[in-house]
C-alpha cells in the first residue's frame, strides 16, 4: 500500500468512528502500519474530527517517534506501537470509548460468546486486562497500557481475538488493515451491547457450545474458511 493510500486508510477508519457512533468528541483513535518502511501513521492529537485530512495523519516511527512535528501524534501512540510490535500480524489499531464496551471496561466484565453475532468474528471471550499499578501509571501510563494488552494476550491469538477491554479505561481493537479494525470495533460494541442486554436478564449468562463457537468462526476466518474472511 503506498503512502497516500494508507493516509487516507488511516483518515476512513478515524471518520467510520465517529460515523458509527463509536466516538464522541476528540476520543479515540485510529492507525495504520506500512511494516516494510517501518511507519505507522496515526491521529493528530485533540484535532476536531471535521477538520482532519488524509495529510493530517502523522507518521511515527515503530519506536513511537514522532517523524515530523507539524501536528503532535494521538495520546495513545504508544499503545498503539506496542500492539504493532507484539503483534506481527495486524496493521491496524482503534481506540474508542464506545458506550457498551467502555462499560464493560470499566466493570471489568470480559465479554463471553453468547452467541453467533460474537462468534462470527471473535473466536472466544473477549478479555479485560488487570489494572495497572500506581508505579506503572507513574513510570509512563500509555506504553504500559499497551504492555498490560500484551501481557493479557499471552495466551491469545490477537487475531482470532481481535479485541481487549482495557479495564477501567475503554476498548482497543485491531485487524489485518485500518479498515477491518475499525468495523472490528463496530461489531465489538454490537456484541458489548447485546452481552450487557443478556446480563441485565441473567447476570451470568451461558456462552454458547465450544462447537457452535468454532462452527462460526472457522467458516469465515481461517486456512478452511467456506465465506468470506470476516464478513459474514
Ligand atoms: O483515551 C483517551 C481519553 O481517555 C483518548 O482516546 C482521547 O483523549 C483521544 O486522544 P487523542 O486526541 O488521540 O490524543
Amino acid at each position: 500500500m503506498s503512502d497516500d493510500d494508507l493516509r487516507h486508510a488511516v483518515l476512513r477508519a478515524n471518520l467510520d468512528c465517529v460515523n458509527h457512533g463509536l466516538v464522541v468528541s476528540t476520543f479515540g483513535n485510529a492507525s495504520g502500519i506500512d511494516r516494510a518502511a517501518g511507519r505507522i501513521l496515526i491521529k493528530p492529537s485533540g484535532v476536531p474530527y471535521d477538520r482532519l485530512s488524509a495529510g493530517d495523519m502523522v507518521a511515527c516511527d515503530l519506536d513511537g517517534r514522532a517523524l515530523d512535528n507539524r501536528l503532535r501524534p494521538s495520546s495513545d501512540l504508544q499503545t498503539h506501537a506496542v500492539l504493532y510490535r507484539a503483534f506481527p500480524g495486524i496493521g491496524g489499531v482503534v481506540h474508542t470509548h464506545s458506550t457498551y464496551a467502555t462499560i464493560m471496561a470499566q466493570a471489568r466484565r470480559p465479554i463471553p460468546c453468547l452467541g453467533t453475532t460474537h462468534a462470527d468474528y471473535f473466536h472466544g471471550t473477549i478479555p479485560v486486562t488487570r489494572d495497572l499499578t500506581p508505579d506503572e501509571i507513574a513510570r509512563d501510563y500509555v506504553l504500559m497500557t499497551g504492555e498490560v494488552i500484551a501481557e493479557t494476550f499471552a495466551a491469545l491469538d490477537p487475531l482470532a481475538i481481535p479485541a481487549v477491554l482495557v479495564a477501567g479505561h475503554g476498548p482497543f481493537v485491531w485487524g489485518r488493515t485500518p479498515d477491518e479494525a475499525a468495523h472490528n470495533a463496530l461489531i465489538l460494541e454490537e456484541v458489548a451491547r447485546m452481552a450487557w442486554h443478556c446480563m441485565v436478564l441473567d447476570p451470568a449468562p451461558q456462552p454458547i457450545t465450544q462447537a457452535l463457537l468454532d462452527r462460526h468462526y472457522l467458516r469465515k476466518h481461517g486456512a478452511g474458511a467456506t465465506y468470506g474472511q470476516g464478513q459474514p
